[in-house]
């Protein structure tokens, strides 16, 4: 797809992190490493790839991903079935792409994790048998996984950053999940270079756990923008993370917050599943304490949440690769 695809981003091997540990503390060698680890990868390109083995079991990840599973046939139903599930809000519910060439569905759970939200889902679905459990059982399972993933992620980063547990407290009560459930058809020969299935841009949110079948697709800008674009061949224990620009308000400019985009070729069907973490609407989103001081002056104004979101869905900012500095930076526009 491009000439420039030479990028790579870190691998971070999350082995010896007890995610069930309600506590890591300061005196966790382990943790210290990998938090220190993961904040040079969230400096350096704002993504990296997490590689934790015991996360999400085979079983589950084949339930949710492959062949036949929760994400195959909540696609395979037909396209007036899909357009049930709608939302007020223009990038939530089911969305499939209008631009010729680029065949792209997808589906935005708010609060995924809210006992009724997939039961809801699975109602509009399949009215018939009053939604269907084992598809209800296998989101919630799998979403609850990564969550463990995605809430330590964001635990380092504001550790980092000279956050005390209650602010991180604090902080994860104003957060809410998404979960975006994507299908990219294979281009098939028709499209030997590869055809954007989603055009380049950067993520809203705190964070961004990815996963996918076993059908890569996702480029990543590395090294803020400098270090060539990276296609990072996913294994079935990895997660790719990514930082969006509500990370990097939060570090106040610290973390990047990469551009990203998806690009398919082949005979096989593409499923991606993300989970993101975004400001609830009605939080005010500023730089974390610790992340302002003499040398580190504030980069971002502090703002409410919907207003921003708002503002990313207006006609002149949409294409915009820069909108929190056009909402946000002290002093107007410095990228
Ligand atoms: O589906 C993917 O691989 C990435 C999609 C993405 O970047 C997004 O939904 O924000
Ligand atoms: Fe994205």
């Amino acid at each position: 797809m491009s000439n420039d695809m030479n990028g790579t981003i870190p691998k971070i091997d999350f082995a010896g992190i007890d995610p069930a540990a309600a506590s890591p503390g300061d005196g966790d060698s382990r943790w210290a490493t990998v938090r220190a680890a993961v904040m040079d990868a969230l400096i350096e390109h704002g993504g990296f790839e997490a590689v934790m083995d015991d996360l999400v079991a085979p079983e589950l990840r084949a339930a949710m991903l492959a062949t036949g599973g929760a994400a195959e046939s909540l696609f395979s139903l037909p396209p007036t079935t899909k357009a049930r599930y709608t939302n007020e809000k223009p990038h939530l519910g089911y969305v499939s792409s209008s631009i010729p060439g680029m065949p792209y569905e997808t589906f935005s759970i708010m609060d995924p994790l809210s006992p009724d939200v997939v039961p809801a889902l699975a109602g509009l679905m399949w009215p018939d048998t009053g939604g269907d459990s084992s598809f209800c059982e296998t989101m919630h399972a799998y979403t609850e996984r990564v969550a463990v993933l995605e809430a330590m992620v964001r635990r380092m980063v504001l550790e980092s950053v000279g956050a005390t547990a209650e602010h991180v407290e604090e902080q994860s009560k104003a957060t809410s999940l998404r979960l975006r459930i994507s299908r990219y058809p294979a281009p098939g020969g028709a499209a030997a270079e590869g055809r954007v299935g989603l055009p380049a841009h950067r993520d809203t949110s705190f964070l961004s756990v990815l996963t996918q079948n076993d059908v890569d697709g996702l480029e990543v800008e590395c090294g803020r923008g400098s270090g060539g674009w990276a296609r990072p061949a996913l294994s079935p224990c990895s997660f790719l993370i990514l930082a969006g620009d509500m990370l990097k308000v939060l570090t106040n400019g610290r973390v990047y917050s990469p551009l990203h985009r998806v690009v398919i070729s082949g005979e096989k069907t593409r499923y991606s599943c993300i989970l993101f973490s975004n400001p609830k609407d009605d939080a005010v989103v500023r730089a974390v304490d610790g992340a302002v001081d003499a040398q580190h002056p504030a980069v971002y104004k502090a703002f409410g949440y919907a207003e921003y979101i708002a503002f990313c869905f207006t006609r002149e900012q949409y294409r915009n690769p820069n909108k929190v500095e056009a909402f946000a930076a002290v002093g107007g526009v410095d990228g």
